[in-house]
């Protein structure tokens, strides 16, 4: 019946950004049928709308002798290369002017039914982000689409650092259905942090408690890229691009997130989503933050400067294995769409909430210790993909297991670093070297030699007198000063920290990456007809 339906109109399809337009009648028996039609899925449909013909349009072949004309237009998601979205439209033609009230009324139905889709949102725009232009961003790119898909917004311009935080204590967030951040990675930080203790704050959960079992944050988080690594972005959707992100948000993706939770003796940090790096990432952010004016290009300078400097901190790790999921840091299976391994920890994370057992397993488990020396002592929950990186510090880490992949990058030579570095942007295996090692864990510890020493009250006075460098080995490079933990590029205040990994404890407007599909035409096959 569909079929016989769509039998009755002419379509007018028009590719991305509505420049070329191309008239055809929809039969499918004719020879370019697949090439011209394609099939979306009521879900990716962002808008349908009743449209009038211009002038233009109406003097067409034979239908320019017709009376009226009656049409409607569907704006939906097209999948382009590389996981960019695009916003395209088909408009639907006839002379029957009750066929096309049917048609509009049926599909606005459907649209209707679609209950993970956002009506009201908040966005915080960060106009200082990357290279300053969030707010033209926003206007330009995404305004127009959330207005398409009749998505009504409160938009708050930030005018200084943790005004999104701060804001988000304060408001009435239960009337939204999701936080929309316009920015860089520490934008989305800034409102996660937001949303995620003012969750706390509204069940009585004390944050400072590390043992805490932390409540879900069920509003959505969407992210419009406009930052300098955008690295939550890109391992999320699998690009960085404004308006694919805003197409995401539209059709009301979901995708849980693991978030770790920083504490130092007992008094909570930060949260964290991407990267926890210590020694060399965080030595970059250090050095990067005075280069603020520099733009995205700061890291560039910093990331040199920090390679040539060369510096290893000595340190204790102790961590507990992640025995609860199926993958490991080296099976190179990754986390894509509906992610079986996500899924399974999804159910058991279900299966503890029920028995509350979480906290009692914790305890008992091993502990595992490694002493060293280190150039880089990394901790991801997720891949950290991003365009400097395309398949991120480890490529094989999921978005919501409950787990982080701890990498520890030994003393080695200059040289070996740089082929370390070098392979997180080819095809290597970045893991494959004798002093870097990998392990997939829930919660672990650091502790630097200089707060060892200090705590045992071992006070040297060489360290005083020799200032930064190590007085056993002056040549070597080994600091005696504490490295900075970069947090998802913002520095923390202290060295010795403590991290849990809380399995799934936000939501993104996002579906994680999907599989790559195209084929040579590309046409998608994952499609479904649904629709046409
Ligand atoms: N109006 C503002 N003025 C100054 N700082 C702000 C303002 N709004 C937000 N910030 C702060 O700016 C910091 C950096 O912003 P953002 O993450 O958007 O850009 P970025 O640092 O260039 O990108 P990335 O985090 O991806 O490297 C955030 O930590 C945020 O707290
Ligand atoms: C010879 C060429 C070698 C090139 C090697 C490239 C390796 C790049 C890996 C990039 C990993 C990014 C991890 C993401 C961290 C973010 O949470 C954080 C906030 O945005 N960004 C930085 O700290 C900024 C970090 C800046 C890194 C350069
Ligand atoms: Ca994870």
């Amino acid at each position: 019946r569909t079929v016989e339906l769509l039998g009755a109109f002419m379509v007018l399809c028009s590719t991305e950004g509505y420049n070329q337009q191309s008239w055809y009648t929809h039969n499918r028996n004719s020879p370019d049928f697949h090439q011209k039609n394609c099939f979306v899925p009521i879900s990716e449909i962002i808008a349908v709308e009743e449209t009038e013909f211009n002038k233009k349009q109406r003097n067409i072949g034979r239908w320019q002798k017709m009376a009226k004309l009656h049409a409607f237009t569907v704006h939906y998601v097209k999948k382009a290369r590389n996981h960019r979205w695009r916003c395209s439209a088909a408009t639907f033609w006839c002379v029957d002017e009750h066929l096309c009230n049917q048609w509009t009324q049926a599909l606005k139905e459907l649209l209707e039914m679609q209950k993970s889709r956002p009506k009201q949102l908040l966005v915080y725009i960060n106009p200082f982000g990357g290279k300053r232009q969030g707010k033209r961003i926003y206007e330009q790119k995404v305004a127009p689409l959330f207005s398409l898909a009749s998505i009504s917004t409160d938009v708050v311009v930030t005018e200084h650092a943790n005004h999104a935080k701060d804001n988000l204590f304060e408001v009435n967030i239960y009337k939204y259905d999701g936080v929309v951040c316009v920015g860089g990675d520490g934008m989305f930080s800034e409102v996660m942090h937001g949303l995620i203790g003012r969750m706390q704050k509204d069940s009585g959960i004390d944050q400072n408690n590390p043992k805490a079992s932390l409540v879900q944050c069920n509003i959505r988080i969407g992210i419009i890229p406009a930052g300098s690594t955008d690295c939550i972005c890109y391992s999320t959707v699998g690009i960085s691009d404004p308006v694919t992100s805003a197409l995401h948000i539209i059709v009301g993706d979901c995708q849980p997130l693991d978030v770790s939770s920083v504490h130092h003796n007992d008094t909570f940090l930060k949260y964290s989503v991407s990267l926890l790096g210590y020694g060399f990432y965080g030595d970059i952010l250090k050095d990067s933050e005075k280069k603020r004016w520099m733009g995205p290009m700061r890291y560039d300078y910093s990331g040199f400067k920090t390679f040539l400097s060369h510096h290893y901190y000595e340190g204790t790790i102790a961590y507990q294995p992640a025995k609860h999921t199926h993958g490991s840091p080296r099976d190179k299976v990754s986390c894509r769409t509906g992610c079986y391994i996500c899924k399974q920890s999804e159910k058991q994370l279900a299966e503890q909430n029920k028995e509350h057992g979480l906290k009692k397993e914790e305890g008992e488990e091993e502990w595992k210790v490694i002493k060293g020396k280190f150039l880089a002592i990394n901790a991801v929950n997720m891949s950290c993909a991003c365009p400097r990186s395309p398949k991120g510090l480890s490529p094989a880490a999921h978005l919501a297991d409950g787990s982080a992949d701890l990498i520890l990058v030994r003393k080695c030579s200059r040289f070996d670093f740089l082929r370390y570095l070098v392979r997180h942007t080819n095809q290597d295996d970045q893991f494959d070297f004798p002093f870097v090692d990998v392990y997939r864990v829930k919660c672990f510890q650091f502790t630097s030699k200089l707060s060892e020493d200090n705590e045992s009250n071992v006070m040297d006075v060489g360290k005083k007198r020799f200032g930064q460098f190590c007085r056993d080995h002056p040549a070597c490079c080994c600091n005696i000063v504490n490295s900075t933990w970069n947090c998802d590029g913002e520095t923390l205040d202290s060295s010795a920290i403590e991290v849990r990994v809380h399995c799934q404890l936000m939501k993104l407007f996002a579906r994680g990456i999907e599989e790559d599909c195209k084929d040579e035409a590309g046409h998608s096959q994952s499609s479904i007809e649904q629709l046409l």
